[in-house]
């Protein structure tokens, strides 16, 4: 039987969204999961993002990484599963969604997406980085040259060697003469660099802010796929209200038997 899918991107971080508020897609089929995202065998994307009835808020995502393993949440896929539920005629423009992480509200203006974060109380620093959990695990350090900088390799290395088997994405990042910074990122469960990743993007911006790199509280990050806005209130340590800002986009819709 043929399956109708479709494909979002978000700055560049793709992914096959399903609605499955019929539950007919099982959660255990990671293979299944990882055969859709495969670029060659499947549609290819760096997840899959199912879209589900909620009792309590708008509706549900569930998120899965490249490899076919449910993760964490995911920042870019938020962003698109709003625009999502906004295409299927769920919500109006403003709505609240579950995901593995809690709640999140959202609101969709002029195009681009707002996707409200969970709040951030701890950062850890190490010895040339600082680790948090933006939703998802993240590793963040300065570097020179971020353009010509080996991501997968260093990625890679970080990854495994100091997260080890839980792992933790890592981003790389340098500040820009615009004000904001540029950010690449190896993530987690795709086993590579991908062109954005949402939950990195909003780690970085509190990375920057906590290191004094900026003072200020609305943030422009710079993506290989695109601009992302992050903005916050900062109290004490603790950084709440925290908004991640950018396009997402349907890229197309198609079917596929599985
Ligand atoms: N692309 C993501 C992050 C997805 C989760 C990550 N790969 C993990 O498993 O931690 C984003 O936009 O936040």
């Amino acid at each position: 039987m043929k399956n109708t899918f479709y494909k979002y991107q978000g700055t560049g971080n793709d992914f096959v969204m399903i609605d499955n508020r019929n539950g007919d897609f099982f959660h255990t089929d990671n293979t299944l999961v990882a055969h859709l995202c495969d670029r060659r065998f499947g549609i290819g994307a760096d997840g899959l993002i199912l879209l589900e009835n909620d009792d309590d808020t708008d509706f549900r995502m569930v998120y899965f990484n490249a490899d076919g393993n449910e993760s964490t949440m995911c920042g870019n896929g938020g962003r698109c599963i709003v625009a999502f539920a906004h295409f299927l005629g769920i919500v109006d423009d403003e709505m609240e969604f579950m995901a593995i992480d809690g709640p999140h509200k959202a609101l969709i203006q002029g195009g681009m997406v707002s996707l409200k974060m969970q709040d951030v109380s701890e950062i850890k620093e190490k010895s040339n980085a600082l680790f948090m959990n933006t939703g998802s695990p993240h590793h963040v350090q300065m570097v020179e040259g971020l353009k010509q900088y080996d991501v997968k390799k260093e990625g890679a290395r970080l990854r495994y060697g100091v997260y080890g088997e839980k792992g933790s994405n890592i981003n790389f990042v340098e500040a820009n003469t615009t004000n904001g910074f540029n950010i690449r990122t190896y993530e987690r469960g795709v086993e590579d660099e991908t062109l954005s990743c949402g939950t990195g993007v909003t780690a970085v911006a509190l990375a920057m802010h906590h290191l004094g790199k900026t003072s200020t509280n609305q943030i422009a990050i710079n993506a290989l796929g695109g601009n992302l806005y992050v903005d916050f209130k900062y109290n004490n340590g603790s950084y709440t209200d925290i908004y991640l800002k950018g396009a997402a986009k349907q890229v197309f819709k198609g079917e596929m038997e599985w």
